[in-house]
């Protein structure tokens, strides 16, 4: 039977500045995160609302539109914190979640290794606590429960403690699994096999190259996040030779800061990379703004002094096909067109690389 989707209604509060086309990416996102985008409504401030976010009549209209729309979810695009989060709650009488709550959901949707599922659930335990202490002492006090609580403690002491003891106990086993990571690098390092990493915005279509050219069975969907975690696959190319092509996590602009370390976790294998294939969805139009956060990405980890090829991919969409060129290749990962002259130009990297 056919999951019932949650009908949603997107909120996005535009400050002075603010880059308007995030409110279609949250749309993208909650798609990815199986809603039903039923409704919009955005609205112009100077600055936040400290109880509401948003103004009061703007929430009476959202209150309207919720009923108007059937809708039975609200998704602010901007980050609540705990109290603003139970106050709309409260007056819109609807489920209210923001773009990080939002975001975590679909990674911990997709996470595919150990660490991938632990790294999601560290910063779920760290939002949660961030919203609990937001909600600061107005609960109302429970008193002692016999073998949870101490006396007195309130349950929401009771919630930050076990919270707090949740995280300390992932991040141990976190901190094991990347000993183990290291020694199969460690490894990988022996055997000389030189390594390719594939980077890009989410959706560019990473694992549908690594699928192509290696006819792996990474996991593909036409939603956000479909790869969490690296994934490695050996490719041989025409002399015979090996090389290792890691899957990475899709990047996204203004990801939660929850997700930084995960995230950066994930990314850590790039770091031993000798080329970079940095896969660019060229049917896009905002294509040209999402190499520059990928690009971000890679200089804020240090990366960008890499080998970098920009992979033009999806290019069946375009009507014509512009000239590869020594480091940007036009290729459609979905039509397998054009792997022939990306992997060349990979050929020709790594050489350019070794001499
Ligand atoms: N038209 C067209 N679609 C493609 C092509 N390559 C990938 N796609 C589609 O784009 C969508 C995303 O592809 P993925 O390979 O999952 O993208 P990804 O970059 O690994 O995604 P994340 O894991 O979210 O970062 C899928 O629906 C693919 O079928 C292509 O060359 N042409």
């Amino acid at each position: 039977m056919e999951e019932l989707k949650e009908k949603a209604i997107l909120v996005s509060v535009i400050l002075t500045n603010k880059d308007k086309q995030t409110i279609e990416e949250l749309s993208e996102l909650a798609k990815t995160a199986g809603a039903g985008v039923v409704g919009m409504l955005t609205q112009k401030r100077k600055s936040i609302d400290k109880t509401y976010y948003f103004g009061k009549g703007k929430l009476e209209e959202l209150k309207k539109l919720i009923e108007e729309k059937g809708a039975n979810l609200v998704i602010f695009d901007n980050e609540l914190s705990g109290s603003q989060l139970r106050n709309i709650e409260k007056i819109l009488d609807t489920k209210v979640i923001d773009r990080t709550n939002l975001i975590l959901d679909i990674f911990a949707k997709r996470a595919k290794t150990k660490e991938g599922i632990l790294q999601v659930k560290l910063a779920q335990y760290k939002y949660s606590l961030a919203r609990l202490r937001g909600l600061g002492i107005s609960l109302s006090r429970l008193g002692g429960g016999i073998g949870t609580r101490g006396p007195g403690e309130t349950q929401l002491e009771t919630d930050i403690r076990h919270i707090r003891r949740s995280i300390v106990y992932i991040e141990k086993q976190i901190e094991q699994i990347k000993k183990h990571r290291s020694l199969y690098r460690k490894r990988r390092q022996k055997n000389l096999v030189p390594i390719v990493a594939i980077v890009g915005y989410t959706n560019a279509g990473k694992s549908t190259l690594i699928n192509a050219l290696t006819d792996a069975n990474t996991y593909t969907e036409d939603k956000l996040f479909a790869t969490l975690d690296p994934l490695a696959r050996k490719l041989r190319l025409s002399d015979n030779k090996n090389i290792i092509l890691i899957d990475t996590v899709g990047f996204i602009r203004n990801l939660p800061h929850q997700l930084i370390e995960a995230f950066k976790s994930t990314l850590e294998e790039i770091k031993f990379a000798d080329v970079i294939l940095n896969a660019v969805d060229i049917s896009q139009s905002n294509y040209e703004e999402k190499i520059k956060v990928t690009e971000k990405i890679l200089s804020e980890l240090d990366y960008l002094n890499k080998p970098i090829i920009t992979v033009y991919n999806k290019s069946d969409l375009l009507d014509i096909l512009p000239k590869n060129t020594e480091n940007e290749i036009y290729i459609s990962a979905k039509n397998k067109t054009n792997l022939a002259s990306l992997i060349a130009a990979i050929q020709s990297m790594l050489k350019q690389s070794c001499d």
